[in-house]
This record gives structure tokens, sequence and C-alpha cells, in this order.
């Protein structure tokens, strides 16, 4: 699913953040990417989203060489990702239901079925009933959730999270790696990028560690 191939990125002032990075994450699996801050597990990230390009080797995704996707074709090679971030980037002039559906609207789905979806999310996420408040009302953990019901209504098949667990405390975190859990047990890919380690450590998920760029180690209990 997810593939790097002596892969680096240096960014426009000379800095490298990421260098020689190989791995494969076949699909369904769940994964936790660690390491220290500047390691480069935001920019490994950016690189699956085509936020960024590297500069040396490839990314494929579900086996297609992200070299080869234009710059016009991104906004529909995205609808196959999930993003989550610590900072969920809700509206908060939105109602729970129109930030989950804002996905939708801009795909052109028709009422009905985005209804109807954003409620299946919602409910994947344990906020049915909160269609109608504002993010503000709610507490950190569930801001969080709705983040997330807005990365999944669209049933992407992979699923990134970049420090998702932030700003929550260890019951809240748990919760929300609980939900990663119930995604990556129907299939879906997830790549969890956290430097919470006695989150991860509590989990038996393959762990993939950033040292300066590089990949470190890649522990999979599993295995
Ligand atoms: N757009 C950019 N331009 C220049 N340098 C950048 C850019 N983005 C990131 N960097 C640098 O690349 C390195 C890796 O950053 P990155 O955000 O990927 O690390 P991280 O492991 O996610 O860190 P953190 O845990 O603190 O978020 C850092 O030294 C950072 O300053």
């Amino acid at each position: 699913m997810i593939r790097f191939t002596a892969t680096s990125k240096r960014y426009p002032g000379g800095y490298e953040a990421l260098s020689n990075v190989n791995f494969y994450i076949p699909a369904g699996q769940m994964a936790f990417l660690t390491g220290h801050s500047g390691a480069g597990k935001s920019t490994l990230l950016k690189l699956i989203a085509l936020l960024e390009r590297p500069s040396r080797g490839q990314v494929f995704i579900n086996n297609q060489n992200l070299a080869r996707i234009s710059r016009r074709r991104i906004p529909y090679f995205r609808r196959n990702i999930g993003i989550i971030f610590q900072d969920h980037q809700l509206l908060f002039d939105r109602t729970v239901f129109d930030n989950v559906a804002l996905p939708l609207i801009i795909a052109g789905q028709p009422r009905g079925e985005v209804d109807r979806r954003v409620r299946a999310a919602l409910d994947k996420v344990g906020l049915l009933g909160k269609e109608k408040a504002y993010p503000i009302t709610l507490s950190g953990g569930e801001q969080q959730r709705v983040g997330i019901a807005r990365a999944v209504v669209n049933k992407p098949p992979l699923l990134l999270a970049d420090e998702p667990t932030g700003n929550l405390d260890p019951t809240l975190s748990t919760e929300i790696m609980r939900i990663f859990e119930d995604f990556s047990q129907v299939g879906v890919t997830v790549l969890v990028a956290s430097h919470d380690l006695a989150l991860i450590s509590s989990l038996p998920y393959r762990r993939l560690t950033l040292e300066q760029g590089r990949l470190s180690t890649d522990s999979d209990p599993a295995e």
C-alpha cells in the first residue's frame, strides 16, 4: 500500500529532513511512525499526501508512483487519503455535521448521500447526536473525533494521523487509538505519527522510528 524506495527530502533551505528511507506497509496494516521532534515524521506523511515531493527516490501508494501524478490530479488522489492533524483544524463557525460533510460537498455528493455518510461517520466515532453542536462546545477528545469523522467520511483506504493524541490525556488517547484500530480491522491502512512512546508501547503494532531523517528501526511485535 505504502512504499518508500530510497526516498530523501531536502527542503529549499538545504536541510535534509529525510535521508534514503525504505519501507513497505501492506494494505490493512496499522503502524506507528515515531522519533524525536524534527526527525522527519511530518515530512514523511506530507510525501504520502503529496503535500511535498521527494527530492530523491520514490513514493508508491497502491502501486502508483506519486511522481507520475500531476499537480492537477492531486485533489483526486487525496480523496483516497484521510488526514488527521493534532490541531484537527475544524471550522468553528460550522456545526459538527457541516464540518464532517465538507469533503463530501466538495466532491459534489448529492444531499441524501451526504446525510447518510455523515451520520455513519459520526456513528463510528461515537458522536451521533452531536450533529448540531458547534465544535467550541465539545471537549478536546470529542473535537479530535470530529476531525477523524471528517477524515473517514469519504471512506478512504488510507488514514494518516499526525500526533492525533498530542493534546489529550492518556484515557482519551487510548480511545482515539481504539477508533484507528477499528478502521484497520476493516481493511483501512493506518499510519500514525506520534512521539507518545508510552501509548505506542502499550499497543501491538509495527513501529517505524526515524532518527534525524533516517529510518533507524523497524520493529513489528507480531513477527
Ligand atoms: N517547509 C520546510 N522548509 C524547511 N525546512 C523544513 C520544512 N518543514 C520541515 N522542515 C525541517 O525538516 C525537519 C523535519 O521536520 P518534520 O516536521 O518532518 O519533523 P517531525 O519529526 O514531524 O517533528 P515534530 O515531532 O516536532 O513535529 C525539521 O528540522 C524542520 O525544521
